[in-house]
């Protein structure tokens, strides 16, 4: 984390992350547990009741008094675990079928006698039959063992990245945003990434093998532990087309170049701006009460006031940096609606007509719902208050006027003008427990009218668990028609400025229209304005002296970080050390020798773009170890950020495609590179050299002794053409082996191929021990048709050899 972020979010951080701990495995009670000290009896650390929470929610009438019993009665037991098939995986119809056929019979008998319930059930409102609801908590799978099979099947399936384990209602926000191929996508708050990983699924379904969508997801979070859970969650996605970034989402950078510099190509974008937003906002979490019990305990009423100032910055953010036209949803896995639609009410409130909120009620009929409240009230330090002026004025730091239904709306109400800035109040974020037994003994001053919001609130979706048996969530879909008043982009200047950090030019397409806003711009950036200079703006503390020293037409070539080091030696180090402290630079990666290298090894045609779509996280490009592939879409968004200064801090970009072999056989083959088993997929229906059809027994063989002599091989001609190939990488596609290889391979979709190393004598596979085991079970089928006789007679065959070599010459390889 940079020098400038301030200890009271890394209270907050803390806090969030305590309150996830999950007390159906874990007993244990932190020190510094804010509610430690709460006079609330608790006999046992189980415990799923909490006074306060049911006075609270019963005061909001989150629901009628008579479902109240239900309501927390289902609040109580643990959630039963469901998940979603990726639908880009080449196996989601294979896996969608073993659970229809096999799964759900098998698995029945495990369902309590006389209980009326399906073991496993797709989700009804979840297109394709690709999610399902399971009847087991994630205990029973864990510790239940008949249910062992379909435990480490989900084990597997999810590691591999064909299935994710994630709740029901969390599914939804990504199937409101109505994302298209071509969207640039923004998810502001994104770890651990199920979200993303759906937004990136929805962008790639229709792309065929090959070839990328024209669009992007920037997956944003504020803590780097939790942007490296993000970015293993999507690692299993295989994609070209992602940024993960980490910033504040409330301080996420504008990019915004200046508007008139005239060199900028026709369809250049002289700013970062997103088609959609996804607004997953940190809440209080008291929608996965059923998953983390613990925080039946720690609730009190100051956790969700506390949220609502950051939300509501954050949710600004979101849609200012929203196209006009663009769509953002606003969600929490919290059922409090001072974080819910007191939020949607002061962004609507804010955006002045410019932000709608939209009516899908006729989306996804068949997931339950509730509208959102028009009516609430705010309770704090035990008081209920109905309207702000009734604040005292000694609370009025952390019971602001956007937390009522109508706001500020007064006509007396000069006392509520406390405009929500960037000083949260943190530390009350956790409040204190007491208040909220204050809040059951004092009764409720039922003399004062309610406010009632004069927003359509009843267009936002609160999913609450005794409809369809899940956790609880919160949904609103906005769009933005027209620009955003100028007020609404004003966000106080952050007193403490990190130059390393994430702070420069924090643009605003908005305030465009006024060219610039002073209340947005840093003082760097009106200078700059000011002066009205038509160069890119660079990064204020290193490349705009680079950009004076160096030959300006070099420099403004966005993506040469060579030439923007090669003539300022003095500045050499700073550069390679990247802008951001800690994370390694981008950088596009121009060496022709090395590209021209790997394409004419593998015989890479020509329609394959290589220019521009390659970069390193390293600066010394002369020794580069991995080799990412990324998108036109995420090279322009590249090419942007480096025409700002590079305000993005990008912790990983892109797609490994290619990789250095480090082996000492490796180090001595014509190309220096292996294609990655994650870039396989892209690449493959480009390459025309180092690959061949197996048969169904080979490559089953392959699979199963990983090194396998081309003597060895079933068929002889396949072996043959193995031991012709180049020694290196090269690529083996399931298919009909070389009897029907004439003329170049053709692969779709569904084409099966993994990576080899041809050595001296033999091929190895190059595929990790999970994908391995998971093809060998995928293709179990579609090897059975090989006769039995065929394939004893060969595996003896193979089998021997094996036992006679006892070791392999090619073992040494890495990356196996
Ligand atoms: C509700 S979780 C997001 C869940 C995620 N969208 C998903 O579907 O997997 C909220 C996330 O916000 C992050 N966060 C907290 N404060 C933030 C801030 N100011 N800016 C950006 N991210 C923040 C937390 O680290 C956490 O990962």
């Amino acid at each position: 984390m940079g020098r400038g972020k301030r200890g009271k979010s890394r209270t907050q951080r803390k806090h969030f992350q305590q309150n996830r701990e999950n007390v159906w495995t874990s007993s244990k009670r932190s020190k510094s547990d804010p509610s430690s000290e709460n006079p609330i009896p608790i006999c046992n650390p189980y415990a799923t009741q909490n006074l306060a929470f049911d006075h609270y929610y019963k005061e909001q009438g989150i629901v009628s008094s008579e479902e109240w019993d239900a309501f927390v009665q289902v609040l109580r037991t643990p959630l039963p675990a469901a998940f979603r098939i990726n639908s880009t995986s080449r196996f989601s119809a294979d896996i969608r079928s073993q659970l229809e056929n096999d799964f759900v019979h098998s698995l029945q008998a495990e369902v309590a006698e006389g209980e009326d319930t399906e073991a496993i059930i797709p989700l009804p409102w979840y297109p394709e039959n690709l999610a399902w609801h399971s009847n087991f908590s994630r205990k029973q799978l864990r510790k239940n063992q008949t249910l062992g099979r379909f435990h480490e099947f989900l084990k597997l399936e999810n590691e591999i990245g064909n299935i994710t384990r994630q709740e029901v209602v969390s599914m939804a926000p990504p199937l409101f945003l109505d994302v298209h191929s071509n969207h640039f996508v923004l998810d502001m708050c994104a770890a651990p990434g199920s979200k993303t990983f759906q937004l990136l699924e929805i962008l790639h379904k229709l792309t065929k093998a090959g070839s990328l969508p024209d669009g992007m997801v920037i997956a944003n979070d504020l803590d780097i532990q939790r942007c490296n859970l993000l970015i293993h969650q999507t690692k299993r996605m295989c994609t070209a087309n992602l940024i993960v970034t980490n910033h504040e989402a409330q301080h996420f950078p504008g990019c915004l170049l200046n508007r008139n510099y005239d060199k900028m190509e026709p369809d250049q974008q002289d700013q970062l701006l997103f088609d959609r937003v996804l607004c997953d906002v940190p809440c209080s979490g008291d929608g996965t009460l059923r998953k983390a019990p613990d925080l039946w305990r720690k609730w009190n009423t100051g956790t969700g006031n506390g949220l609502h100032n950051l939300q509501v910055l954050i949710a600004m953010r979101g849609v200012s940096l929203l196209k006009v036209g663009g769509k953002m949803i606003y969600s929490t896995c919290s059922m409090n609606p001072i974080e819910n639609e007191a939020v949607v009410a002061e962004v609507l409130r804010r955006g002045g007509g410019s932000i709608e909120l939209v009516d899908v009620s006729s989306e996804l009929p068949q997931l339950i719902r509730r509208p959102g409240l028009k009516r609430w009230k705010v309770c704090d330090k035990g008081k209920w208050f109905f309207c702000c002026k009734d604040v005292p004025k000694l609370r009025r730091n952390v019971v602001f006027p956007s937390m009522f239904p109508n706001g500020g709306n007064y006509k007396d109400d000069s006392d509520c003008n406390i405009s929500i800035g960037d000083d949260i109040i943190i530390d009350d974020v956790y409040g204190n427990s007491e208040d909220d037994v204050q809040a059951v003994e004092n009764p409720v001053m039922h003399e004062f009218t309610e406010e009632v919001s004069d927003f359509p609130l009843e267009r936002c979706m609160r999913l609450v668990p005794h409809d369809q048996n899940t956790g609880a969530f919160f949904i609103a879909v906005l769009q933005k028609v027209s620009p955003l008043p100028v007020a609404a982009t004003q966000v106080k200047p952050r007193k403490e400025v990190d130059k390393h950090d994430d702070t420069a030019n924090q643009g605003n397409e908005d305030a465009q229209e006024l060219q610039v806003n002073p209340l947005e711009s840093t003082p760097e950036e009106i200078s700059e304005a000011n002066i009205n200079d038509n160069r890119p703006k660079t990064d204020l503390k290193v490349s705009s002296v680079t950009c004076e020293e160096v030959n300006l037409k070099e420099a403004q070539d966005p993506c040469n970080v060579e030439n923007m080091t090669k003539n300022t030696p003095g500045k050499r180090k700073l550069q390679i050390q990247g802008k951001w402290r800690g994370i390694d630079p981008v950088v596009f990666f121009k060496d022709e020798v090395v590209i021209n290298s790997i394409k004419v090894f593998y015989g890479i045609d020509e329609q394959f773009p290589f220019n521009g779509h390659l970069v390193t996280r390293n600066s010394d490009t002369s020794h580069v170890k991995r080799i990412y592939y990324i998108s036109k879409s995420v090279k322009d968004a590249l090419e942007l950020n480096f025409s700002v200064g590079q305000q993005l801090k990008i912790t990983s970009v892109g797609l490994k495609i290619f990789e250095r072999q480090t082996s000492c056989e490796g180090r001595s083959a014509p190309c220096a590179f292996r294609i990655t088993s994650e870039g396989l997929p892209l690449i493959l229906p480009h390459i025309s050299k180092q690959i061949l059809s197996a048969s169904a027994i080979d490559f089953k063989h392959l699979l199963q002794y990983r090194t396998v002599k081309f003597a060895d091989f079933v068929d002889a001609e396949f072996g043959e053409k193995a031991a012709n190939l180049m020694p290196g990488c090269c690529v083996v596609v399931l298919g009909e082996g070389s009897r029907a290889a004439t003329g170049p391979l053709q692969v779709d979709d569904s084409t099966i191929a993994i990576g080899c190393w041809k050595g001296r004598a033999s091929l190895t596979i190059m595929v990790g021990a999970l994908e391995c085991q998971e093809l060998l079970e995928r293709l179990l089928m579609c090897l059975d048709t090989v006769t039995e006789k065929d394939s004893s007679m060969h595996d003896n065959k193979v089998d021997e050899a094996h036992e006679s070599n006892g070791k392999n010459e090619d073992v040494e390889i890495t990356g196996c």
